[in-house]
């Protein structure tokens, strides 16, 4: 199947510091008037924690772009000044953690926390957030956002490590951003630290590039080995859609290779789909293997989302259904994923595109 034309590298242009400045300083420098003296504390907070906790290997580091060892303080201001730009600013989230919002020209917008690297938010034009953050979500840098799309890295899991792996449990930094005909876009960046060789020892650059169109929300990851022995890895995007569980259904799955998950998740049941149109009657933990490149989401709010990928090989659909009785109704987990192991020698890297899009 096709993937979209729009490709991420089009967008990639950093912007124009001069006309950047001219469009939107006011509006930062007042933000960051009305903002700086919490976000400066928060900021303060999260580096005397995160010294600490580095002091025991654990926890995470406080991002800087053009980062060098993470360690470095830096204020929204300057944090703006390095990586605002028309349609990129970065703004204090829920629990004060710093999160981007990008606004593209078409009156889309998405959100995307450092803390995991995790898009928390996707609206379109008309005001409609497709994606869903649990209400259970904590926002307190110590466990991962549990909604939008966390980062499943370096393992979906079980596995040997902590469920879904390290990386939507560690703060990622920016490495830049842009604006390409009113389409904004940022690059994050992770690599190890003494946190990630503690559980998983190798050394690795992870980037994570996202661009907002009118109606479609595109990312795309890259896990680069930079290590002197080679690695292996698996990860996926855990997209929350939200939903209305009993008009929500996934299209595309039928003759995948199926490996359901329930009743144990350890030894799931393999089996081939045979739905031409797959719902959530009750609890669903799914993984399909070698899945087409787009499904289609029907939310049973009236949108369809389709969900196209270039190289997340395979998918998986989750629903705690009465596990998580106050929210289960309101959303569904259609995920990208790579389940069989990547190698990657040093020096090479593995790269995964998803696109959402609504028409
Ligand atoms: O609660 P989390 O750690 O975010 O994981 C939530 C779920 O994610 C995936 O979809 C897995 O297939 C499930 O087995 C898991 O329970």
């Amino acid at each position: 199947m096709a993937v979209p034309a729009a490709s991420l590298l089009t967008a990639s242009a950093l912007c124009p510091r001069e006309s950047m400045q001219v469009t939107s300083s006011r509006f930062n420098q007042m933000w960051v008037v009305r903002n700086q003296r919490s976000f400066n504390n928060h900021v303060k907070r999260v580096f005397l924690q995160s010294s600490l906790r580095r002091s025991s290997s654990k926890g995470p580091v406080w991002p800087r772009a053009s980062q060098s060892n993470g360690n470095t303080v830096i204020t929204t201001e300057k944090l703006n000044q390095e990586i605002g730009c028309l349609g990129v600013k970065v703004e204090e989230g829920e629990g004060k953690l710093p999160k981007l919002v990008l606004k593209s020209n078409g009156g889309s917008e998405a959100e995307i926390y450092l803390f995991g690297g995790c898009i928390s938010s996707w609206k379109i034009p008309n005001g409609k957030d497709l994606l869903f953050v649990r209400p259970d979500a904590v926002f307190n840098g110590q466990k991962p956002i549990s909604g939008g799309i966390p980062h499943c890295f370096p393992q979906f899991g079980p596995g040997l490590i902590q469920q879904h792996g390290f990386a939507r449990n560690m703060t990622w930094s920016v490495a830049s951003s842009g604006n390409s005909e009113g389409k904004p876009s940022v690059t994050l960046e992770l690599k190890d630290n003494s946190y990630t060789h503690s559980m998983w020892d190798f050394s690795f650059l992870a980037t994570f590039k996202v661009v907002l169109d009118t109606e479609r929300l595109s990312t795309e990851l890259v896990i680069k080995n930079t290590d002197k022995k080679a690695f292996t890895f698996n990860a996926a995007l855990h997209t929350y859609f939200r939903a209305l569980i009993t008009g929500a259904s996934v299209k595309g799955l039928k003759g995948c290779t199926s490996l359901n998950k329930f009743p144990d998740p350890v030894n799931p049941i393999k089996g081939v789909e045979e739905r031409e149109v797959v719902n959530f009657p009750g609890f669903v933990d799914c993984i399909y293997l070698t899945a087409p490149n787009k499904l289609l989401l029907e939310n049973g709010l009236g949108d369809t989302v389709s969900i196209e990928n270039k190289n997340w090989a395979d998918a998986v659909l989750w629903n705690p259904h009465m596990q998580m009785e106050a929210c289960y109704k309101d959303f569904v987990c259609v995920e990208n994923a790579k389940i069989a192991n990547v190698e990657l020698e040093p020096g090479q890297t593995w790269s995964g595109e998803q696109y959402l899009s609504v028409n």
